[in-house]
């Protein structure tokens, strides 16, 4: 039988609807609020691709526990996850926010300089492996206590070399979206025509990523079914 089609990795909608209501939404900034309001106006559908609000939680937290002053983001869209980052970083750090779209990143912009964090982020209008390799190239290497890479997925596996080198030894890179609806756990026949068409390859590509990074002997690994799914890769040596 196939399986139907579901945003959500929780076991139904209306649980996703209660944790975000009951715990995320009541504690969301209230820039987030509205950034996540006018990305749903200005792109409906789409706007599944901001971070949820409880996983925003979650990357708040995680910032504030590591201390990080020097974060890059891959893939900003309207700048959810980008927002939920400052936010949690004190005054004088860095978020480097890395987007070869920036018309999206518009959208959200009015809210991030609302919020009063605008001056942390250095948005940077390029495709991610050209911006890092930039990076690196300008002596960064090491430097970064945090990555979060939320972009194109066949890119993952290649972004995780070059992060490896740009975060330092016990920072951590986290990737977005690593359970892609639950469909990396399906079979071919499982999937529906309307659920193919929607993810495309990317399932292949993070199953992919999803064994690499178990066998990585690199990184400390907690893969976790929050969102769309998280892996937190912990830099070893
Ligand atoms: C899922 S969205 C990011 C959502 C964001 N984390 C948020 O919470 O709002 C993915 C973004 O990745 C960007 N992207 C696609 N290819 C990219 C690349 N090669 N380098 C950097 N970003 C890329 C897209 O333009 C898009 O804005």
């Amino acid at each position: 039988m196939k399986e139907k089609f579901s945003c959500t990795i929780l076991q139904s909608e209306a649980l996703t609807k209660y944790l975000l209501e009951t715990s995320a939404y009541p504690r969301e900034h209230q820039q987030l609020k509205e950034l996540r309001h006018a990305t749903v106006d200005r792109y409906s559908h789409l706007s599944v691709m901001n971070v949820p609000a409880d996983e925003g939680q979650l990357l708040s937290m995680m910032l504030k526990l590591m201390n990080a002053k020097k974060t890059i983001e891959v893939g900003v869209f309207t700048g959810y996850s980008l927002l939920a980052t400052a936010l949690a970083l004190p005054d004088k750090a860095k978020v480097i926010a890395i987007d070869p779209d920036r018309e999206a990143y518009e959208v959200g912009l009015p809210f991030i300089e609302k919020a009063g964090v605008a001056h942390k982020i250095q948005f940077v209008n390029s495709d991610a492996v050209t911006a890092i390799n930039q990076l690196l190239q300008n002596g960064e290497e090491g430097t970064f206590d945090f990555a979060f890479v939320d972009a194109d997925k066949e890119n993952y596996i290649n972004y995780h070399e070059l992060l490896l080198k740009l975060v330092r030894v016990g920072g951590m890179i986290a990737y977005d979206n690593t359970l892609w609806s639950g469909t990396v756990a399906l079979a071919d026949d499982d999937l529906s025509q309307e659920w193919k068409d929607q993810i495309g390859e990317n399932r292949i590509f993070l199953r992919n990523l999803n064994t690499f990074l178990a066998n990585d002997s690199r990184i400390d690994l907690a893969h976790l079914s929050i969102g769309d799914g998280l892996s937190l890769c912990r830099r070893l040596h």
